[in-house]
């Protein structure tokens, strides 16, 4: 008896038997329905055996194959094998994590159709000698000479469908690779001595990971765009990653006009599930050159991948926060190994990760140390002591007299400030209540325009009240500032500019943020003032002013990333101001000049921060000079929550005292409460990411053997929040 072993869609970490004949080892990869519980589900073939340790009698069987050839090549189960190995996620879900939406369920299989076919020389020697009466095969046979559109050829008659499926299953017909069109990619601008030098390098390096690092505005998407034209142009894919809020119709277009003949794909969240699927099937089957992608694009099944590029890199959306919690980057990096293609990571402010694997010489670094554009300079960064300068709603009056002066020259400021909202408080100074969530430990913050108090973590609002409810008191103020707040006392000081706020409030309508883009660029706002949507990978020209509000918050967090973190985000704003030819300046507020951070954003000295901070890690044992993983759980209470983390310490364990794994106790999580669920967690520490792995690999799979009445739980494999 044949058996078919199949992956589900479950988070349970098995793979599952089923009876199954006339399916070969050509069909592994390919999606089944099966019965499972009382439902019928797609699956996908994973192995075929002989034998299964489920006894013959309660076997069912399968009851279709989805696929006539495999959904995912041989490369992409492996790549997904191994993350489903790393990340300790079930098989199952993991594959099904990597498939759009649509092709998950069996209603897809039309899409899945290809879009030519050829006859191959099987289905030439078969059809030749077809029965006269045999019409419409006769038809069939007569239009597959030149190869045929399978819309076209389906359309032929009413069992045409049927006919030319069954012709694929005998293998007498086969998709048609795409045949790529002439790539004439149009010239770029000549490279800057530095980025020849990167261009250059890359083309020797082979199959290794390269970190680009270069300032703001150095022109690393130019190398991108060199590196690209030069694989397409071998007939090979190419794969681009960026940070979903940097995916921007301008970014696009950059690429078309550069490749106005390329076949592009473009994958990110607002594409449709209906174009997803039929992109990613274009891209399996060859028929797309160059594939530009949010985080999820990296399982994008390509047969002629030739180069994998990451940029910003150190950008913390490549870190799925659900389910499958991969870091989209690392697997970048995983695929290139695997598949043998280069892998490109480009920033301007690395993660430590990446830049300590270059000092460790396993990537290679190349540098770009000047800006692109002749004669625009890196902008002059000055901070304001706050400590003598009374503020008034988050403002000073040297920011605000260089805001005027910004406005009587005509340019653009940018004032950063990344908190949404009007006031992250409101606070009543007669007793000390504030105002917070009921369901999570964060308190509420104040929307003024829309009269209510939002929790930012759970969503949850109420309307502002009107007096305080503990005593009464009617006296009830807004304490710190939001990206509101900083409008509305800009509006007062300000009356004569134009303002423009972008943030994910101001920007919820689906093509407003787009809008505000073509507003900014058109000179018709005066002073934008945003959170961190504004901070990245835009050029706006006539920019010249970047100042930045209320950042010391994040200087002393309890998370010791939040350092890394804020110094790449104020070199991103930062390097927004005096892009094209008149200079830039960059002003920040702050109560603590002397920090090291603002130091070394001064002397824009990427290197020296990123020196001091691996030095830290190094002392108290950090990543990237340490590996982490996080068992979370949650519960009603905090104590059924700590009590199973118990449990599953006990399990995990090392058994012998030399073991370098260490196992943290459980703690309350640092957000105690979200959504009404409060929350543990225990830490898993190793100096080497090997002895993490094996241990994990020996218990996770016992710990879906814990009872757990009440308690949900997930681990993370390289945590970035901890
Ligand atoms: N060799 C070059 N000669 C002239 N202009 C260039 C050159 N390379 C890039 N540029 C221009 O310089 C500007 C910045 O380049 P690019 O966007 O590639 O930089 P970047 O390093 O990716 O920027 P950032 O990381 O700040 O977004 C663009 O307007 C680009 O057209
Ligand atoms: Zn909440």
């Amino acid at each position: 008896m044949q058996i078919a072993r199949v992956a589900l869609d479950v988070p349970l970490p098995q793979l599952f038997d089923y009876r199954a004949e006339g399916l070969n080892e050509a069909h592994l990869g390919c999606r089944v329905l099966v019965p499972f519980g009382r439902r019928q589900r797609v699956a996908i073939l994973m192995a075929l055996d002989q034998h299964s340790e489920i006894e013959p009698a309660r076997l069912k069987s399968v009851m279709a194959l989805l696929d006539e050839a495999p959904l995912l090549d041989s490369g992409l189960l492996q790549l997904l094998t191994f993350c489903s190995q790393y990340y300790q996620y079930p098989l199952g879900a993991t594959l099904f994590t990597a498939l759009p939406g649509r092709l998950r369920q069996t209603e897809a299989l039309r899409e899945a159709m290809p879009q030519q076919v050829c006859l191959t020389p099987a289905g030439q020697a078969a059809l030749a000698a077809l029965p006269a009466q045999a019409r419409l095969q006769r038809q069939l046979f007569q239009a597959l000479q030149q190869g045929g559109d399978w819309q076209v050829l389906v359309s032929m008659g009413a069992s045409a469908p049927a006919l030319l499926k069954h012709w694929l299953t005998q293998g007498w017909l086969e998709p048609v690779r795409g045949v790529a069109p002439e790539l004439s990619p149009t010239d770029g601008p000549t490279l800057s001595p530095d980025q020849g030098h990167a261009v250059a390098a890359l083309r020797e390096l082979g199959a290794e990971t390269a970190l680009l690092f270069g300032i703001t505005g150095s022109g690393k998407t130019e190398v991108y765009l060199q590196r690209l034209a030069e694989v397409l142009a071998t007939g090979q894919q190419g794969l681009v990653l960026v940070p979903e809020i940097n995916l921007t119709p301008q970014l696009l277009q950059r690429f078309r006009q550069r490749f106005p003949t390329a076949r592009i794909a473009c994958l990110h969240s607002e594409v449709s599930d209906a174009e997803r699927a039929r992109e990613w099937l274009a891209c399996q089957a060859g028929e797309r050159d160059l594939i530009l992608g949010t985080r999820l694009a990296v399982f994008t099944p390509l047969p002629r991948l030739g180069l994998i590029v990451v940029d910003e890199e150190h950008d913390a959306s490549y870190k799925q926060q659900e389910g499958l919690r991969y870091s989209a980057r690392d697997v970048a990096v995983m695929r290139g190994r695997q598949a043998g293609v280069q892998v490109l990571l480009g920033s301007a402010t690395p993660s430590l990760e990446s830049w300590h694997n270059a000092q460790q010489a396993r990537y290679r670094l190349l540098s770009l140390g000047q800006r692109a554009v002749a004669g625009a300079q890196l902008p002059e960064v000055v901070l304001l002591d706050t400590r003598r300068a009374p503020l008034r709603d988050g403002l000073s009056e040297a920011l605000l007299r260089v805001l005027r002066q910004q406005l009587q020259r005509g340019e653009q400021s940018l004032l950063f400030l990344n908190r949404r909202g009007y006031a992250p408080v409101l606070f009543c100074d007669a007793c000390g209540w504030q105002a917070s969530c009921r369901r999570c430990s964060a308190r509420l913050v104040w929307h003024r325009g829309e009269r209510r108090l939002v929790c930012h973590h759970c969503g949850w609002g109420q309307a502002v009240p009107q007096h305080c409810p503990d005593c009464g008191n009617q006296d009830l103020k807004p304490v710190g500032s939001g990206t509101q707040r900083l409008e509305a006392a800009l509006a007062e000081a300000l009356p004569e500019a134009r303002l423009l706020r972008v943030d994910r409030d101001s920007m919820r309508r689906k093509g407003s943020w787009q809008a505000a883009q073509q507003q900014i660029v058109a000179g018709e706002a005066d002073i934008l003032i945003g959170t961190q949507m504004l901070a990245k990978g835009h050029d706006f020209p006539n920019l010249t002013l970047v100042a930045v509000v209320g950042a010391d918050g994040s200087l002393y967090s309890a998370d010791y990333r939040a350092s890394e973190r804020l110094f790449a985000q104020l070199v991103q704003v930062a390097g927004r101001a005096g892009r094209a030819d008149k200079p830039g300046r960059v002003l920040v507020q702050t109560a603590f000049p002397d920090h090291p951070l603002y130091v070394a954003l001064t002397r824009h000295d990427y290197p020296a921060f990123a020196a001091q901070l691996l030095a830290e890690r190094a002392q108290c044992l950090f990543p990237p000079l340490a590996y982490q993983a996080i068992l979370r759980a949650e519960a009603r209470t905090l104590e059924q929550a700590l009590q199973w983390l118990q449990q599953a310490r006990q399990l995990m364990l090392p058994e012998q005292a030399a073991d370098t794994v260490e196992v943290f106790e459980p703690v309350p999580a640092l957000m105690l409460r979200v959504n009404g669920r409060e929350r543990a967690q225990l830490m898993l520490q190793s100096t080497t990411r090997a002895a993490l792995q094996q241990r994990l690999r020996a218990v996770t799979p016992q710990l879906y053997g814990l009872p757990t009445p009440g308690v949900s739980w997930t681990l993370e494999v390289d945590p970035l929040d901890v």
